[in-house]
């Protein structure tokens, strides 16, 4: 049997899956690592920290699944997106990767709109937002100019460990789509974005596709992590990318719906000159010449364990959420907006803070943990109308993450949504993407789209109840004012907040 092992190098750890040509996982590993936040809205890492850590799980892969390293023909890789790694002429990093969770650049995105105006949109089909990696780049430029005079080019995280890998310095195309230096539609690097702002020659790297040979391992990276130095690296995808093609979105008409920390609505395009005016992402997929529109809720997930963890920290999710699906729509008049930490989609707001609306006596711990529930998928409603309103058809929508494991929570989705909810047999997530990716470089499938007809399994589908329907689109109009109503007042609480 031969092997292909997926990596996703994630925010908080990395995570390592052993996959065979069945599509099995027969083995994981992952180890943690920490977050710099020298000051509020910093958000930093070691590059060392995720190549130590790699090498720490690829270890243990090995040693616990018993499998010849010459067993496994390829390995690729899902990234956290947007991280700026800076290197100088050797390669050598040059300070701490600073990452997309990041949120220090306001000034810089102004900057960005004014001297791009129409054409950021038209180049880059993306909005100037903190997280992006050109703003990153003018903040070093601006704040650190004498280590930037030494920058020589930059990557991504995921990038920088292939490099570490094969020695070889390439950025992957999904990945490169959220820099703002990408001309996405055309799958190539804005050489007029990155002389407006003064960057070298050379700056942005060669770039590869997901599923393209990228080199093999170095002696000294194989002998370190125990993989054969014949070991074939691909270029992997972006985490979003990824998240996608492990829950088989590769075709027209296909959406995902991913409830974790954050939460996702994406869709699979094609079509280059697809308009969203900058509402939601628009990115390059892994799959060659496919794209994919993506919105984002900042504190999906992340509204629900905050709610368990401050009012019922001794219950698991399974024992919150138990009554909640005896509550009708709307938990008895109450609507919850998930701002907990800003938002991005549709209104890209740092200073904007959650609510609970018509908070009565008669409410107890069960309605409003219904009332969340309903409010993140109010929230990523938003990202499917946005959508929707450019012309796309959603016939099915997969449901991915956390949230994807509660029955009365993938009902929800279906009935606000209005569309049927898939969840998955056997949800890996993007390591499982990855891992596709190296399957299909390895000659394992001719596309991605052959390796998600064997390599993953669907569950139920969840059918939408028309009167569910009916109730939850009079409710979804109340969670849209909810926003404009609440901002000037979060502005007015800024000053106080810890
Ligand atoms: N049994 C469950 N039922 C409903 N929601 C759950 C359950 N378990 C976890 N969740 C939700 O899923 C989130 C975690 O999802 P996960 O996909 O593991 O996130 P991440 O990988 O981003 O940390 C939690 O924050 C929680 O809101
Ligand atoms: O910023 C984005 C996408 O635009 C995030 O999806 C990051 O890529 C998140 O990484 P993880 O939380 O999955 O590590």
């Amino acid at each position: 049997m031969k092997y292909v092992i997926g990596v996703d190098l994630g925010t908080s750890s990395v995570k390592t899956v052993l996959v065979n040509q069945e599509g099995e996982i027969t083995g994981e590993a992952t180890a943690a690592y920490p977050l710099i936040q020298e000051r509020p809205g910093y958000s930093e890492q070691n590059p060392e920290e995720w190549v130590n850590g790699t090498i720490a799980c690829l270890k243990k892969l090995l040693q616990e699944s018993g499998v010849p390293p010459e067993d496994i023909d390829g390995v690729s890789f899902s990234g956290q997106m947007h991280g700026l790694v800076l290197l100088d002429e050797q390669n050598n990093v040059l300070r701490n990767a600073i990452l997309w969770n990041d949120t220090r650049t306001t000034k810089e995105c102004r900057e960005i709109e004014a001297k791009l105006g129409d054409k950021l949109l038209d180049i880059t089909r993306n909005a100037a937002l903190e997280g992006f990696t050109l703003p990153k780049i003018l903040w070093v430029q601006k704040h650190e100019p004498e280590l930037f005079a030494k920058a020589a080019r930059f990557v991504l995280p995921k990038d920088y460990l292939r490099y570490r890998m094969t020695g070889r310095v390439e950025m992957e195309i999904s990945d490169a789509a959220g820099t703002l230096l990408l001309n996405v539609p055309e799958g190539a690097w804005s050489e007029e974005i990155a002389q407006a702002f003064g960057l070298p020659e050379g700056f942005c790297p060669p770039l590869v596709g997901s599923t393209e040979e990228t080199g093999t391992l170095t002696p000294a990276f194989a002998g370190e992590s125990g993989l054969s130095p014949n070991t074939r690296v691909f270029g992997g995808g972006a985490d979003n990318a990824c998240g996608a093609v492990g829950a088989g979105i590769v075709r027209k008409g296909d959406a995902m719906c991913s409830i974790g920390t954050s939460g996702v609505v994406l869709t699979y395009e094609e079509d280059k000159s697809k308009d969203f005016a900058g509402k939601v992402h628009f990115f390059n997929h892994a799959h060659p010449g496919a794209f994919y529109a993506m919105g984002v809720t900042l504190a999906a997930g992340y509204s629900l364990s905050w709610f368990k963890e401050s009012l019922a920290p001794e219950l698991s999710f399974d024992e919150l959420l138990a009554p909640v699906g005896s509550l009708p729509p709307g938990a008895e008049g109450l609507l919850f907006t998930p701002y907990l930490v800003g938002e991005r989609t549709p209104h890209a707001d740092s200073v904007i803070r959650a609510s609970f609306i018509g908070l009565s006596g008669t409410h107890r711990r069960e309605h409003l943990a219904r009332a969340v529930m309903e409010g993140i998928t109010f929230s990523l409603a938003e990202s499917v109308e946005l959508i929707r309103a450019a012309g796309v058809t959603i016939e099915r929508i997969i449901s991915i993450g956390g949230g994807a494991k509660n029955p009365v929570w993938l009902q929800m989705q279906a009935d606000i949504f209005g569309t049927p909810v898939v969840s998955l047999k056997n949800e890996q997530g993007p390591a499982m993407g990855a891992a596709m990716m190296a399957a299909v470089g390895s000659g394992w499938f001719g596309s991605l789209k052959e390796c998600a007809d064997k390599f993953i399994g669907y569950g139920k589908t969840y059918e939408p109840i028309p009167a569910n329907v009916e109730t939850y689109g009079r409710l979804f109009k109340l969670y849209q004012q909810v926003y404009e109503a609440t901002r000037s007042l979060n502005e007015g609480l800024q000053e106080f907040r810890g």
